[in-house]
């Protein structure tokens, strides 16, 4: 390089160095309008997700998307309204397994203890549901409790009534067992079902005993609701046959036989069906230990006094549901 052209080139210099600074500054300014464009974006998208009740800055068009995709809540189509210790929640996880079914995991007792807290409450609990999926819950003590038949209808929406029905002998066994086990000094048995200790008179103001009056409680909800409107189970075939009980229980609900022979295996330890894939999960699954537990032994007299005062209310309910369930 000659000394003229080394001199133009050290001119030259400063000129370079300020074109680079303004092209660095130009795709600084660049970066930075994209980088804020992105995360405007992204955080629009995330609240639109984790906030779906923010509903201001969102259009109608927007709603709708984001309502088809994730689905609304709704207030129940169907309720699994007892009886306790029937069986409902054996029900209830069995047809939590159609996809077609959403129900919330636990009791809400809106109708029974929670009524003051209004629908919108009922309804902020319930799963959101997509088009053609229908919303359930499961409460027993609406079964005997005598403002759900009228709150129910209140309602309207043609609510569908399950109710798993069970020996009420056994029924009232079973229930005695768990409050057993909360509270273990509890009195025998046949202390509580038996008035002063006899076969005399069997007391009807203890719970365990008058929730098995099925016939006096369903007159009670046929006040509100016609007979078609109900689907009474077997607790007894939801063991022996749960395909052939939640069968019928799809029918009536209006769903696709999708629950069959093949999601159940009889598991031997427990004594009961399971779920080969219950909901949310891939691996097989009983019900939990208080599902199922071993009931102590009742004197032979005391059942049979119980049987005999339970006959004619059990001939009554199944001249008024139209089934006959075999307990006499
Ligand atoms: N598959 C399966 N696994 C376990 N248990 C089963 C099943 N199917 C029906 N059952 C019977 O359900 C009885 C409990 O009834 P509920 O779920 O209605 O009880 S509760 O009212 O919700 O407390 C429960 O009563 P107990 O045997 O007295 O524990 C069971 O007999």
């Amino acid at each position: 390089m000659g000394c003229g052209n080394w001199r133009s080139a050290r001119s030259l210099g400063p000129l370079k160095a300020q074109s680079r600074a303004s092209a660095f500054f130009t795709m600084l300014l660049i970066f930075t309008y994209v980088f804020y464009c992105l995360t405007a974006y992204c955080d629009s998208l995330s609240r639109s997700v984790l906030e779906p009740d923010s509903v201001a800055a969102y259009t109608a068009d927007q709603l709708g998307v984001q309502e088809s995709l994730q689905g609304s809540k709704k207030l129940p189509q169907a309720i699994i309204i007892g009886v306790k210790k029937g069986g409902t929640r054996a029900l209830l996880e069995f047809l939590r397994v159609h996809p077609d079914v959403r129900a919330v995991g636990s009791e809400p007792h809106f109708f029974d203890r929670f009524y003051d807290r209004g629908l919108r409450w009922y309804r902020s609990l319930m799963p959101r549901t997509l088009e053609g999926q229908i919303t359930m819950e499961k409460t027993p003590s609406y079964f005997v409790t005598r403002e759900a038949p009228r709150r129910i209808a209140a309602m309207g929406g043609h609510t569908k009534l399950i109710v798993v029905v069970r020996d009420p002998v056994t029924r009232a066994i079973s229930d005695y067992t768990q409050t057993k086990s909360k509270n273990p000094g509890l009195p025998s048995f046949q202390d509580l079902a038996l008035k002063n200790s006899s076969l005399e008179l069997v007391d009807t103001s203890w719970g365990a005993v008058r929730i098995g009056i099925y016939a006096k409680h369903l007159k009670n909800w046929l006040r509100y609701f016609p007979l078609s409107r109900f689907l009474f189970v077997s607790g007894e075939r939801l063991v022996s046959d749960p395909a052939g009980e939640v069968g019928r229980v799809q029918d009536f609900l209006g769903l696709k036989r999708i629950i069959t022979d093949k999601h159940f295996y009889f598991n031997q330890t427990k004594g009961f069906p399971c779920l080969k894939k219950p909901e949310g999960s891939s691996r097989p699954r009983c019900l939990g230990q208080s599902k199922g537990r071993p009931h102590p032994p009742i004197p032979q007299r005391v059942l049979q006094r119980l049987r005999d005062f339970y006959r004619p209310f059990n001939l009554k309910f199944y001249q008024m549901s139209g089934q006959n369930f075999g307990w006499d």
